[in-house]
């Protein structure tokens, strides 16, 4: 089955010398990874004829984003898996100096930018199993010469053997065989990885313009795959598969590249050699019958010859510079790849490859029988002496450093299987232990289990006597029963109905000391828990107790007197009452106070005033009485005669004595007036007296009840608290209730003392008052008698009011300091009716 060569085109990114260099791009692609639907490039040069640009259209375009590992998973990946089944594959890299070609084959070994080389060795062995043999050889064609890199590298002969070209040259031919290359046999993809880095050391490699490590020679990696394999027939085969992994040198302008000399003759014979694989490129492409095919016209095309157009599945990969330098070698290179996507190659299938197989065989037994033919001419010497070629002899010498090899290698590998054969004899004398140990075990397991099932049937057969035993037995039974015993099952159920009942009957009694029980479990569990808590909330308290008694502070008791205010309600009631006393004294009662000032004050001007008044009037009178006599007299000795002057005096005195009358009387209403007020005064006062009494014994027997109270309450707590310590605490409790009431007790009769003293002034004051009243002739206090006014110095100790917490001031106090003076306004009173003589 024909199949056509896989042509794709890988485009790069610009490199730096040509970002630098501002070159600018003339290849797109459709994407920058990978086209497969519309894989295309195309290249746009003005310089072109037809300014459109030129478009080629291969199987897949790759773009600049594309990956080593995409390239290796779309092209090489499926190539691999035909040769791992047999097939003979090539994949090859072919474009432009510097385009990429070494980039896509070999790349670095390791790491993302592994090629494709380094990619499938390590695949290989990681797919590989025991059946297959692996080998590796490496060309390099340099200006028209055939190197072995690893026969370089491993110098096996002293005199290299010379490479040579060998095989069919006919279209169907399966390619050329070099002669005298060797394949080295890798153990692991870290040999070959090994020898890969080595040929790639020893490759020509060069500088030009376009790319300062390009390579100026062809190489070609061979891969051999040998696996033995079952053919139709039944027999064991071993089948053969090569991939051949080739990186061509690049095609080059020879003056863009700026070779000269020997480098121009290398570009030459390089391009010559690239010129022909064009040249079958179109050849095969053309697809016209007959036609020739010029495979012979270089060693490259030679090499190829089983991949283009041979038995070979193949891929193409054009390398490609976007960059417009080379802008026509690129052209030329997508063209000869399109031309390349036409040709048809018939691979070789896994049937073909035994008769390959075959074929190499035969080969090789052709060049030995050639090999020997030639041996048997050079012995044919005159002298009976054996004489044989000196290239037999060399090819000899070679086989037998070869052999050599071999055999070190075969030592090598025969001493690791011996260390392998002597674990694996150790182990397998351990397991003939472990074995002959479970077959002991296993016998005597065996004896066991036919003891233990001579006694199952030793068992059963007692059982099978029982149950023959029991059967007849049951058979025994039911015929003495008979009818009977329906009727005895019934007694039998009515006997258990019965005995439920009293079970029940039982049980209910049973349950009730079981309530009590329980009630009486769960009160006893209270009972203890509540003790524990009281002893413990006791033994606390106790301490706490025992702690402040150790202080002697008393702190507790003190503190609920405190709360209460007792102390300081006495405290508060007796500086009242001394600022009460105080205000009374100074404000109204003593001499310098403005009251008693303006009292004095008044009292005196009042009396020098209606003195004065009085004595002026009389004066008055009297002058305007004597003046008017002396002149009435004079009159009436005028007119003695008409009227008598002595009844005239006489009425004249009854008038004054009249006034006179009335005058003591408005004054009498006065001084009535003032006794009235001052008797208002002294019921208030009295009220007063009475209700502040009243007022301050109750105060204080509430605050002895709370006290009392708070007493009982504390000594309560304190009995409840310390039963235990109850002497103790009680003496300590006495002593401080005792100091307590004693304080009270104190303090009360300094209440009723002051209480007593207060009444003792009010009567003074009282008693002043009354002195005040007696007679408007009394009022005036002679300076000889300072006694009388003696009792307003005391100090005074009126009881106050307390109402919510304020001071009141007698309603009587109040007035006193409006009405001063019970004259004033009767003022008008004291003007003289006399009539004017
Ligand atoms: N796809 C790519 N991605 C990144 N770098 C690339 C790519 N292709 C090529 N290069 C870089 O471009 C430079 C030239 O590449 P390379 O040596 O592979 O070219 P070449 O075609 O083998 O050249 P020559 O024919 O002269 O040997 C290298 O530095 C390489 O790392």
């Amino acid at each position: 089955m024909s199949d056509k060569i896989q042509v794709s085109a890988r485009v790069r990114r610009r490199t730096q010398a040509e970002v630098t260099a501002q070159l600018p791009i003339v290849v797109t692609v459709p994407d920058d990874f990978c086209s497969t639907e519309e894989p295309y490039v195309s290249v746009n040069n003005t310089s072109l004829n037809d300014n459109t640009g030129k478009v080629f259209t291969l199987d897949q375009v790759y773009g600049a984003n594309a990956d080593q590992e995409l390239i290796y998973r779309n092209i090489a990946r499926p190539l691999l898996r035909d040769f791992m089944a047999g097939m003979n594959v090539t994949i090859l890299a072919y474009g432009l100096t510097g385009s990429g070609k070494t980039y896509t084959m070999l790349g670095e070994l390791v790491g993302e930018h592994a090629g494709i080389v380094p990619r499938v060795l390590q695949e290989i062995f990681q797919v590989a199993k025991d059946d297959i043999c692996v080998k590796l050889s490496c060309v390099e064609l340099y200006k028209e010469e055939l190197h072995d890199l690893i026969n370089d590298e491993l110098e096996l002969n002293a005199k290299k053997p010379k490479l040579r070209l060998l095989g069919d040259s006919s279209r169907d031919g399966r390619g050329t065989m070099i002669q005298n290359l060797f394949e080295l046999d890798v153990l692991d993809a870290r040999l070959g990885f090994e020898m890969l880095q080595k040929c790639l050391g020893k490759r020509k490699m060069g500088s030009t313009k376009l790319n300062s490590r390009s390579s100026r020679s062809h190489t070609i990696f061979t891969i051999t795959l040998l696996k033995t394999v079952m053919s139709p027939s039944g027999q064991e085969v071993v089948r053969l598969s090569k991939m051949n992994l080739v990186d061509l040198a690049g095609s080059e302008d020879i003056i863009k590249s700026g070779a000269t000399d020997t480098g121009a003759k290398e570009a030459g014979l390089i391009n010559q050699s690239l010129l022909t694989l064009g040249k079958v490129i179109s050849a095969l492409s053309e697809g016209r019958e007959p036609r020739h095919i010029p495979y012979r016209e270089s060693k490259l095309t030679r090499l190829l010859q089983g991949s283009i157009g041979g038995k070979t599945k193949t891929a193409l990969i054009a390398t490609i510079s976007p960059a417009k330098l080379n802008v026509m070698e690129t052209m030329l290179t997508l063209n000869y790849a399109s031309k390349a996507k036409n040709i048809k190659n018939i691979p070789q299938s896994t049937a073909d490859s035994e008769l390959v197989l075959k074929r190499t065989k035969i080969r090789d037994m052709s060049a030995e029988i050639s090999r020997l033919n030639r041996d048997l001419l050079a012995t044919k010497g005159k002298d009976n002496s054996i004489k044989i070629s000196v290239q037999n002899y060399e090819d000899f010498e070679r086989r037998i450093a070869e052999l050599r090899t071999e055999l070190k290698e075969k030592d090598t590998q025969i001493s690791g299987l011996n260390a392998k054969l002597l674990a694996r004899d150790s182990e397998i004398e351990e397991l003939k232990l472990l074995n002959d140990n479970i077959l002991n075990e296993s016998s005597q397991s065996r004896l066991d289990l036919a003891a233990k099932i001579a006694e199952l049937q030793k068992t059963t057969r007692d059982f099978m006597v029982l149950k023959d035993k029991y059967s007849s037995q049951k058979e025994r039974v039911s015929t003495v029963t008979g009818t009977g015993v329906l009727s005895i099952i019934r007694d039998v159920n009515e006997m258990i109905a019965n005995l439920k009942d009293m079970m029940q009957v039982l049980l209910n009694v049973k349950e009730i000391p079981t309530v009590v029980q329980t009630h009486l479990g769960l009160f006893k569990k209270t009972l203890e828990t509540r003790l524990k808590e009281v002893s413990t909330k006791v033994e606390k308290e106790t301490s706490t107790f025992e702690l402040a008694l150790a202080k002697m502070d008393f702190s507790l008791l003190h503190k609920v007197t405190q709360d209460m205010n007792v102390s300081l309600q006495i405290e508060e009631i007796r500086s009242k009452n001394e600022s009460f006393a105080e205000y009374i004294d100074k404000t109204h009662l003593l001499e310098e106070s403005s009251l008693y000032k303006n009292f004095d004050r008044c009292y005196k001007a009042r009396m020098a005033e209606n003195y004065k008044a009085l004595k002026e009037t009389y004066m008055q009178q009297m002058s305007r009485m004597l003046d008017g006599f002396v002149q009435s007299s004079a009159e009436a000795n005028n007119e003695a005669m008409k009227e008598g002057t002595l009844d005239f005096m006489k009425s004249e005195r009854m008038q004054l004595s009249k006034e006179h009358k009335v005058h003591v009387q408005q004054s009498s209403q006065s001084l009535e007036s003032i006794q009235t007020r001052t008797n208002n005064a002294t019921s208030s006062l009295n009220s007063f007296k009475d209700v502040a009494t009243k007022e301050v014994q109750g105060a204080f027997s509430r605050m002895q009840q709370e006290t009392k109270h708070v007493v009982d309450n504390v000594l309560g707590d304190i009995t409840n608290m310390s039963k235990g310590h109850a002497d103790a605490i009680e003496k300590a409790t006495t002593q401080k209730t005792q100091a307590v009431s004693g304080t009270i007790d104190k303090n009360y009769l300094d209440l009723s003392r002051d209480l007593s003293h207060t009444e003792k002034n009010l009567k003074v004051f009282y008693l002043s008052l009354a002195d005040l009243q007696r007679s408007p002739t009394q009022w005036k206090r002679p300076a000889s008698t300072p006694a009388s006014r003696s009792p307003l110095r005391l100090p005074v100790r009126l009881p106050m009011r307390i109402l919510n917490g304020q001071t009141m001031i007698p309603d009587a106090a109040k007035r006193r300091r409006t009405d001063l003076s019970p004259l004033r306004s009767d003022q008008s009173l004291h003007k003289s009716r006399i009539p004017q003589l």
